[in-house]
């Protein structure tokens, strides 16, 4: 039976020379769904992608792609690197031509996929242009179709949101969906925690080479604080009183005078109790808001800033 796993890594480590890029990594992926690979600088995303490709071998550890090692399948995956580059004098149609061929495609049917693509992607009048005369968005966009013309299973895309305007960004989260809805596998790296947000099932968080969180964005979310803010004719004693308070952060002066309260709770504990509080205890209060952590929160958390924890 077929791994339900597109991609499965074990204890992996990476080592250049005596530093540790990637140390004792391990996760997995479900097939056909989108994962956020996600770290700030220099957390080894890229270490680990190379390892995945076969463009690198493990220092320890196993990695298992689409049931096989990542050189013995990489017919049956797409990969979009972090550095771009492609042949600025070609046309985009001869590129992915180009790039199909390297993959085993027929011309025929890379150049029939080809056009058909970057029609779909707003590119008919610019397909046998030169490269060099398309914008960079255009120019990503192509790049990232040369890595999906074959139709692979698995698509690696390494930091794929950099350099693209918003309308562009847009674009690319339409084409992962897209990609997942057809049963591909995809698994993007950012340290824009944004698109992870809109786009995965799952994540996987790194910092300093080691994975410091793997779940769902639920789960993710809820490892960052909640907190309430309240404003009004609030002392801090009256805030700090309040049931499942852990810290209360002055922020700043409100309308005519008011104090703003921003109040951090215990783990696990939501805002409630401390509402209820204030308003059977006829507090005075004139605002009150309770925030949501969202996935940056959680990665400001669990990446302790960037530093491991
Ligand atoms: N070939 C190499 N030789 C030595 N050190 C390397 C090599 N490649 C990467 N590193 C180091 O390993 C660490 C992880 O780098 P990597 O590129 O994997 O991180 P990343 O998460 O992809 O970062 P970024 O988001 O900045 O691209 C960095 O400290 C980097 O300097």
């Amino acid at each position: 039976m077929a791994s339900d796993y597109a991609l499965s890594l074990e204890g992996v480590s990476k080592y250049y020379g005596d530093f540790a890029a990637v140390q004792d990594l391990s996760f997995r992926v479900p097939r056909g769904s989108i994962c956020g690979f996600l770290g700030p600088n220099g957390a080894g995303k890229t270490s680990s992608v190379r390892m995945m490709l076969g463009l690198s071998q493990p220092s320890a550890g196993t990695i298992s792609v689409l049931g096989g090692e990542g050189a013995k399948v990489l017919d049956r995956i797409g990969f979009l690197p972090e550095e771009r580059g492609l042949y600025r004098k070609m046309s985009p149609v001869d590129m992915i031509v180009f790039l199909g061929g390297l993959k085993g495609m027929k011309a025929s049917a890379s150049r029939k996929k080809a056009i058909e693509l970057l029609t779909a992607q707003g590119l008919g009048e610019f397909m046998y242009k030169p490269i060099k005369s398309l914008s960079k968005g255009m120019s990503q966009k192509v790049q990232l179709i040369g890595c999906l013309v074959h139709e692979p299973e698995l698509v690696i895309l390494d930091e794929p949101f950099s350099g693209l305007d918003p309308v562009n960004q847009q674009g690319l989260e339409d084409m992962i969906r897209d990609l997942a809805k057809r049963g591909a596998t995809v698994l993007f790296s950012t340290h824009v925690m944004a698109h992870a947000e809109r786009l995965c099932e799952n994540v996987v968080m790194l910092t300093k080479g080691r994975k410091v969180f793997e779940g769902t964005l639920r789960q993710a979310r809820e490892r960052a604080p909640r907190y309430l803010e309240l404003e009004g004719a609030l002392t801090r004693e009256q805030v700090t009183g309040l049931p499942g308070v852990s810290e209360v952060i002055d922020a700043g002066a409100g309308e005519e005078g008011a104090c703003r309260w921003r109040l951090r709770f215990l783990p696990g504990v939501t805002p409630n109790e401390a509402l209820k509080t204030v308003l059977v205890g006829g507090l005075d209060v004139r605002r009150f808001e309770a925030h949501e952590p969202t996935l940056h929160d959680a990665f400001i958390v669990l990446t302790n800033g960037g530093e491991p924890t």
